[in-house]
């Protein structure tokens, strides 16, 4: 039932129109938000409802008689100010009474009444002190037992929580909406704050200008805006304004963007939640991917490193066992830690003079004699490392990269870092170069010559012994043989192990992309096939977001360092395919949706109130776009993802 009917309303003054023509209804019994920015005409509309301002042009009724005509003091309407404005002389119970003995009501009436109220804002125990001896909630309270307590038919509240710290403000809102609702009194409140309105009121008129833009419920004004301003002005959006297309709205600069129907061919804006959009991880879950390959094959190369060196030769275990530890300790290291290694190693056997290394040389024809232990326990690594998870068979196993320079070109060529590297190795090594795991179950049988293949220290020239692996790693044999023999310390040893392991986890990661760049390019052609049979231009926009690089045609692996190949993998993992990472609503709709074209880059998250709020820069767009999700996001700044959202979860408004 309506109580307030404003009619046409508008009030001027001089040049400012403080409202124009505002129309709207207050129910009984209802608590009544006027809503909008400083200055648009809130506290005017609130002063001629008390009686305090005339309208220069329409119409109020109560209960549907003219309210205009009703001089201030006789209307049934109370104002609680901003302020309070509470006798300062006067205690608690006095204030409150003060409107009533201004009425001669019966003093035991007074009390009575006065007591009541009291006891409804919870301020008994009070009764007795003054303003000055209470907090701001209570002074608050006051103020609403004061107006209460004549039993107006309609409380106007201004702004009045502002006064209140923030903690206080909230509990207060609670208190207010009880005490609404208990004395049943219709209340209407002017704020600004929009949190406020909406955790209060049941309807809302949001202001703007002098006009009234919407009146609704909190709920609707959220979910169903109605003009621009509303979108912008009712909690966080994300706007693009656009023309109206059968497949959505198209927006310049970015693409169709999914949007419920519309008048084709109108301008409107489409505005989406944050908590409506999707986001879905594009490059990082697949580097994640490479590098959890790359761990687990780490780990599980320095186990049988370890494991084999225990078995086998108990006077070298320790020596081994550090080596392996110190390996493991590594795990992490790249191939760019690999290669840098691999220079410095370089760079002190150059600077080594000749005579060293023919110390070296000759140290290793004596330790290869002493070698058959050492063989044995080399034989059994190199086993288990073919039969573990690292499949090195040649059946399956992808090229390692090829050497810089050919080992059959070294010895006319320029010295160069290759060259040396290769000379070091000697002809016989060539063969070993482009296979730095073994893959002949033949050389399981120890032999000499083997290990002489094997070799890593330099017999001539005085390189390091990492050149002489320089196209995929340390040979694993070579490094437990002398881990065990014990002719070089720890820390060589350490780091020739890496080596080693870096250079079989980097055919592993080689192999791994290979399938996967090989499954998703089969994926890719699958989804242009349907979609030729479908809609042509949502082709044209899956080809945009799914040119990637060309699979190779059988298992071999691409001819690069592991790093390169996480980000070709990031490249080939399609969007669809990637881990969604922040998603509210239905998942069963959005496979029906068509998928938006928009791509961004987290800037920032932040996590409060228990939702994380991610903010993203979008090319094409201006600001930023919003994205929110329950808990913790999984994603990070600097993340690339795909922005989406179901049609039906965003709203069009006509521009
Ligand atoms: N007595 C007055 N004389 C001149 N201009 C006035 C007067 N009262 C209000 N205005 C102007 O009318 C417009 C509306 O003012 P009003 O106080 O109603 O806005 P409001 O929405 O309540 O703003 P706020 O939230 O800042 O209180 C403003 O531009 C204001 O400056």
């Amino acid at each position: 039932m309506t109580l307030i009917s404003i009619d046409g309303v508008s009030r001027r003054f001089g040049d400012v129109t403080a409202l124009d023509s505002v129309s709207l209804e207050i129910r009984q019994g209802e608590f009544f938000a006027l809503l909008g920015p400083s200055g648009c005409g809130k506290t005017t509309l609130l002063r001629i409802l008390a009686g305090f301002e005339q309208p220069d042009d329409g119409a109020v009724s109560l209960d549907g008689e003219d309210l205009l005509k009703i001089a201030p003091h006789r209307r049934p309407i109370n104002l609680m100010f901003q302020s309070y404005a509470l006798f300062p002389h006067m205690t608690v119970e006095r204030n409150i009474a003060y409107g009533l003995e201004r009425e001669k009501l019966p003093k035991k009436e007074i009390r009575e009444r006065v007591a009541e109220v009291l006891e409804t804002v919870g301020l008994s125990t009070q009764a007795r002190r003054k303003p000055h001896q209470l907090s701001g909630g209570q002074r608050q309270r006051v103020a609403l037992a004061r107006a209460i307590v004549k039993r107006p038919r309609l409380l106007l509240l201004d702004e009045p929580l502002s006064a209140l710290d923030k903690k206080v403000r909230a509990e207060m809102q609670l208190e207010l909406k009880r005490l609404q609702h208990e004395v049943g009194i219709t209340f209407v409140v002017v704020t600004h704050d929009q949190e406020e309105a909406m955790s209060l009121a049941d309807r809302i008129a949001v202001m703007q200008g002098g006009k009234v833009e919407q009146v609704d419920a909190p709920i609707e004004l959220y979910d169903r805006p109605r003009t621009p301003f509303v979108a912008g002005f009712i909690g966080a959006n994300n706007i693009f304004s656009g023309k109206v297309t059968e497949g959505g709205v198209h927006v310049d600069g970015i693409g169709l963007l999914p949007a419920p129907k519309g008048v084709d061919g109108d301008t409107a804006l489409l505005a989406v939640r944050p908590e409506k959009v999707r986001l879905t991880q594009i490059a990082p879950k697949a580097e994640e991917a490479v590098e959890a390959v790359e761990a687990k094959a780490v780990a599980e190369v320095t186990a049988e490193v370890k494991d084999d060196a225990v078995t086998t030769d108990e006077g070298a275990e320790p020596k081994a066992e550090e080596a392996a530890d110190a390996a493991e300790a590594k795990t992490d290291a790249d191939a760019e830690a690999t290669s840098e290694s691999a220079d410095e190693s370089k760079d002190e056997a150059t600077a080594d003079n000749t005579d060293e290394a023919k110390d070296e040389a000759k140290d290793e024809s004596e330790a290869k004699d002493e070698a058959t232990s050492e063989e044995a326990a080399e034989s059994t690594a190199e086993a288990e490392v073919k039969e573990g998870p690292l499949k090195t068979d040649e059946g399956a196993e992808p090229k390692a990269p090829e050497p810089a320079v050919p080992a059959d070109e070294a010895e006319s060529a320029e010295p160069s870092d290759e060259v040396q590297a290769d000379e070091s190795k000697g002809e016989a090594d060539a063969e070993a170069d482009s296979e730095p795991v073994a893959t002949d179950s033949d050389e399981a049988e120890p032999q000499g010559d083997a290990v002489s293949e094997a070799e890593p220290k330099p017999e001539t020239e005085g390189e390091a012994p990492a050149e002489a692996e320089a196209d995929g790693g340390t040979d694993l044999r070579a490094v437990v043989k002398d881990a065990m023999s014990g002719e070089l310390d720890a820390e060589a040893m350490a780091e020739m192990v890496s080596k080693a392991v870096a250079g079989v986890v980097a055919k592993v990661v080689a192999e791994v992309v290979a399938e996967v760049i090989a499954d998703n390019d089969a994926k890719a052609r699958a989804k242009t096939e349907e979609k030729d049979e479908t809609a042509p231009e949502a082709e044209v926009a899956a080809e945009t977001e799914t040119t990637r690089e060309p699979a190779p045609e059988t298992g071999d692996a691409p001819e690069t360092a592991p790093e390169t190949a996480a980000e070709t993998v990031a490249e080939a993992v399609p969007v669809q395919k990637q881990e969604v990472v922040a998603e509210s609503g239905d998942e069963d709709k959005a496979d029906a949706e068509p998928e938006s074209p928009l791509r961004g880059t987290v800037v920032d998250v932040s996590f409060y109130g228990g939702t994380s709020h991610i903010v993203l820069r979008v090319e094409g767009h201006e600001g930023h776009v919003l994205a929110a999700t329950q808990g913790s996001a999984r994603v990070e700044p600097g993340t690339e993802v795909a922005i989406g959202w179901d049609a039906a979860d965003a709203v069009l408004i006509p521009a």
